[in-house]
C-alpha cells in the first residue's frame, strides 16, 4: 500500500518507469545538483580517459529516488562505453555473475543496483574479479572437479545501494570511488521540475516550481511525479499553465501538505503527539499504533522526518520536535 503515495521515494509501476527514461539526463551537465560528485566525477573520468584506462569502480549510497541510476548511466555516456544492467537479487548464482562479466568489452561498465542484496558466494567471486580482473570458477564435479582461472577485461563496476551500513567491509573496500548523495536543495529541485516541463512541454512558472519543488521532499523522482499530476489539474483548470495557485490547489486535494507531509506522515507525528506525549518511543510501538511494518516507518518515512527535523532520534526512542508541533499546530509543552 505504501508504494501508492504520492509521496513513495520509490519507483511505484512501469509507466513510471518509462516517464523516467524520457527523463533522465545524458550528461554530468544536465544532471542538476549533487555538485561535489559531479565536480568528483568529472575530474576522475577524464583523468580515466587521458590513461585510456577503465574507471575505477564506483559505490554510489542514498535513499531511493535521489538519482543513482540516473548517475550511473551519465557515466557510461561520459566515458562513452556500454553498460549493462542488473541488480543483486537478479546475480542467483556465480554462473550468473560470469555470464555478465563474460559480455563486457573493455573499460565496460556493469551496473549492480540494490548490490547490499548480493548472494554471499557470489559477492565473493567479485573480490578477484574487481580487484585483479579474473574469476575462478570450478567445473566438473566429485573427483574431476578443477578450477579455471577466467581472465576478464579491465571494467568499471558501479554499485548502488540504498544501505551502505548493509554491504561488508571487503567489498566497500574494493570501491575506489565512494559517493553519498545527499537529498537535494529546493533550489536544483526547481530546476529540476523546470528541465522536465521542459520536455514535457508544459508551460510552468518560476513560483509554481519552486512551490512543487519545496513539497518534494528533497527528491526529484517525487518532483517529478507531482508536476506529473498537476500538470493534469493544470490542462484541465488552468488552461495548461502551472502556477503557484494550482499547485498549491492540487497538492491540498492530493493531500500533500506545504512540507510535502502525506496523511501517513501525519499520522506519524500525531500519534506519538497524542499517545506518548511527543515521545521517547519506540519505532516498533509507533509502527503497531499506525498499523505499518517498522522497516516501513524507518525507511520510507522516517529519514524525510529527521531530515527536516520534525524527528530526533534519542537512546530512548524517537521523539517529536517543537518545530513539528508548530507545523501541526499543537502547543509544545517543554518537558
Ligand atoms: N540530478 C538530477 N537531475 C535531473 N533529474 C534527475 C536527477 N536525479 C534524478 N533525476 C530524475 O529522478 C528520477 C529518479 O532517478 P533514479 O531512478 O536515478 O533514482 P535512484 O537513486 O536510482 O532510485 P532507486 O534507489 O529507487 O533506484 C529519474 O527519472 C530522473 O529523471
Ligand atoms: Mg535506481
Amino acid at each position: 500500500m505504501d508504494d501508492e503515495r504520492i509521496t513513495s521515494s520509490k519507483v511505484q509501476d512501469s509507466d513510471e518507469q518509462a516517464n523516467e527514461q524520457s527523463l533522465r539526463p545524458q550528461t554530468l551537465n544536465q544532471y542538476i545538483g549533487q555538485d561535489q560528485i559531479k565536480h568528483e566525477l568529472a575530474v576522475y573520468i577524464e583523468a580515466a580517459k587521458r590513461r585510456e584506462e577503465a574507471l575505477d569502480h564506483v559505490l554510489l549510497y542514498g535513499p531511493p529516488g535521489l538519482g543513482k541510476t540516473t548517475l550511473a548511466m551519465v557515466i557510461s555516456n561520459e566515458m562513452a562505453v556500454q553498460i549493462r544492467t542488473t541488480s543483486g537479487p537478479a546475480i542467483e548464482k556465480p554462473g550468473d555473475l560470469v555470464a555478465l562479466l563474460n559480455e563486457l568489452q573493455p573499460g565496460d561498465i556493469l551496473f549492480i543496483d540494490e548490490i547490499h542484496r548480493l548472494p554471499k558466494i557470489v559477492e565473493e567471486m567479485l573480490y578477484s574479479a574487481m580487484e585483479d580482473f579474473f574469476v575462478d570458477i570450478v567445473v566438473g564435479q566429485g573427483p574431476t572437479a578443477h578450477p579455471i582461472h577466467f581472465p576478464l577485461p579491465p571494467f568499471t563496476l558501479i554499485g548502488a545501494t540504498t544501505r551502505a551500513g548493509l554491504l561488508s567491509a571487503p567489498l566497500r573496500d574494493r570501491f575506489g570511488i565512494v559517493e553519498h548523495m545527499n537529498y537535494y536543495t529546493t533550489t536544483d529541485l526547481s530546476n529540476i521540475v523546470c528541465r522536465s516541463a521542459a520536455i514535457f512541454e508544459s508551460h510552468i512558472d518560476n513560483e509554481g516550481a519552486h512551490e512543487i519543488a519545496s513539497r518534494s521532499r528533497g527528491t526529484p523522482r517525487i518532483a517529478n511525479r507531482l508536476l506529473k499530476r498537476i500538470r493534469d489539474f493544470a490542462e484541465v483548470e488552468n488552461d495548461a499553465k502551472i502556477d503557484q495557485k494550482i499547485v498549491e490547489k492540487s497538492l491540498k486535494l492530493l493531500r500533500v501538505d506545504d512540507q510535502g507531509l502525506d496523511q501517513t506522515d501525519q499520522k506519524v507525528l500525531r500519534t506519538m503527539i497524542e499517545l506518548y506525549g511527543g515521545g521517547p518511543v519506540g519505532l516498533s510501538t509507533i509502527a503497531a499504533n499506525i498499523g505499518e511494518e517498522p522497516d516501513t516507518i524507518s525507511e520510507m518515512y522516517e529519514p524525510y522526518l529527521l531530515q527536516i527535523g520534525f524527528l530526533k532520534r534519542t537512546p530512548r526512542g524517537r521523539m517529536v520536535t517543537e518545530r513539528a508541533y508548530e507545523h501541526l499546530g499543537i502547543q509544545y509543552i517543554n518537558k
